[in-house]
């Protein structure tokens, strides 16, 4: 996967024990390092990315289902990370951002088939925000056309987890 870069990453924000994660954790070599920014506004988030070949799906072309919720998984938590720090009054920097999400739930729609010859966009915003939980809705388009859609329940994790 080659994640598309830009200014301050949300998951470089994350505490130094967050920073694991195969699919977006910053410290895991072997890692896909999924990138997740927010907009100008702060009311969405994004993350761009060219899938390998070796992530196919049985229709060649075509990215696997399980890379798909992937990618939701790894945006959503840290789009719900950042929802709940902006919430706070809270501008992104190099410090750690407040507060780390963890997936409870994840609906996927699979609407059409993701191709791996272009950049993949998705787009998070959130549907419902209070102290421990959020609900983050996402979109995965390439060409403009959307290819699935998915809805988190996420929980920020207690210090003694
Ligand atoms: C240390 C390692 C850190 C590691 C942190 C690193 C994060 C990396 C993230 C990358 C993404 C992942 O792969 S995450 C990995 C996959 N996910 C997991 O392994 C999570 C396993 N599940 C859990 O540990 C737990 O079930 C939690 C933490 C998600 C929730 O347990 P809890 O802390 O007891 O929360 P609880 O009080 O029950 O619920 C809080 C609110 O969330 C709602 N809620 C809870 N579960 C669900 C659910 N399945 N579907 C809908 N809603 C739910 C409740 O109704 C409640 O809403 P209300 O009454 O307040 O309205």
């Amino acid at each position: 996967m080659k994640p598309k870069k830009r200014n301050i990453a949300i998951q470089d924000t994350y505490g130094e024990r967050f920073q694991n994660c195969w699919g977006c954790g910053p410290k895991n070599e072997q890692g896909l390092h999924l990138k997740t920014y927010p907009s100008e506004d702060g009311e969405t988030c994004i993350t761009q990315f060219e899938p390998d070949n070796q992530y196919t799906g049985g229709v060649p072309n075509n990215l696997f289902g399980g890379m798909i919720a992937l990618v939701f998984d790894c945006h959503g938590t840290a789009s719900a990370a950042w929802f709940a720090h902006k919430n706070k009054g809270l501008a992104l920097t190099e410090e750690t951002v407040i507060g780390r999400f963890i997936t409870a739930r994840l609906e996927t729609d699979y609407k059409k088939p993701v191709p791996m010859d272009e950049t993949i966009t998705i787009r998070s915003s959130i549907e419902e925000l209070s102290e421990r939980k959020a609900i983050v809705r996402m979109k995965m388009e390439a060409s403009g056309v959307v290819r699935a859609e998915a809805r988190m329940v996420a929980v920020a994790v207690k210090d003694d987890m």
